[in-house]
């Protein structure tokens, strides 16, 4: 379990990333993570994608039905001007924000801001998502978490997409995606 740096006097910026594929428990981490900021009466803010209109236009809500309040943004230089003022940012479905959410995130962290970003790290083919390879690579924490494979039992690190549609971006649940491990993301051909 990820533990919060215990840092006293000076206020000192870092970024920290939670991935993994569909169903890992993403959402809830960064939910948790954000509750723990505000308990400890910090000023927290948080911001998803206007892209991810799944379960609610403006929450962000996890598999398991948690959710917290956020401000859906278009572009991602949107949260320097939103997160002024701010101790803590949290970002949600990082995969769907523009080419320049990593300088952003640094940015803010340079500020002084404890930024928190969930995404997927592959796509349903087995890809880096979007921006995701750039905030790994600046992160100064990375959590990668594992769902259950819903064929064997094992972990599951892949997104198995269960609908023929080739664009990378496609919005969906269960309905759309299942979590597999390798062995079981290879078996049905996701792999040539
Ligand atoms: N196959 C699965 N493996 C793990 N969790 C699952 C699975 N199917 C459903 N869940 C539920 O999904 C929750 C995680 O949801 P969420 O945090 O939204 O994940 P993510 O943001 O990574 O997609 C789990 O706590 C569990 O209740
Ligand atoms: C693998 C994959 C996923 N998506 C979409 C499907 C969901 O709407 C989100 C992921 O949400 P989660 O919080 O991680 O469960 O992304 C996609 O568009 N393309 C893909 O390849
Ligand atoms: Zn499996």
């Amino acid at each position: 379990m990820f533990i919060e740096p215990n840092i006293t006097g000076e206020r000192r910026g870092w970024i920290e990333v939670i991935c993994g594929s569909m169903f890992s428990g993403k959402t809830e981490e960064l939910i948790r993570r954000l509750k723990r900021a505000r308990i400890a009466n910090l000023k927290v803010e948080i911001f998803k994608p206007t892209a991810d209109t799944r379960y609610d236009d403006v929450k962000i809500v996890s598999h398991n039905t948690n959710s917290v309040h956020s401000t859906p943004i278009d572009n991602s230089q949107k949260l320097l001007l939103l997160a002024q003022n701010v101790d803590v940012v949290g970002i949600d479905e990082a995969q769907f924000f523009d080419s320049e959410i990593a300088n952003v995130c640094d940015e803010l962290a340079f500020r002084g801001v404890r930024v928190i970003v969930a995404g997927l790290d592959m796509d349903f083919q087995g890809n880096p998502f979007g921006q995701m390879p750039f905030l790994l690579a600046k992160a100064d924490y990375i959590t990668k978490l594992h769902a259950i494979c819903v064929q064997c039992g094992n972990i599951a690190n892949y997104s198995y997409r269960k609908i023929p549609n080739e664009d990378q971006v496609m919005l969906g649940e269960k309905d759309v995606y299942e979590p597999r491990c390798r062995h079981c993301y290879k078996m049905d051909g996701a792999v040539q």
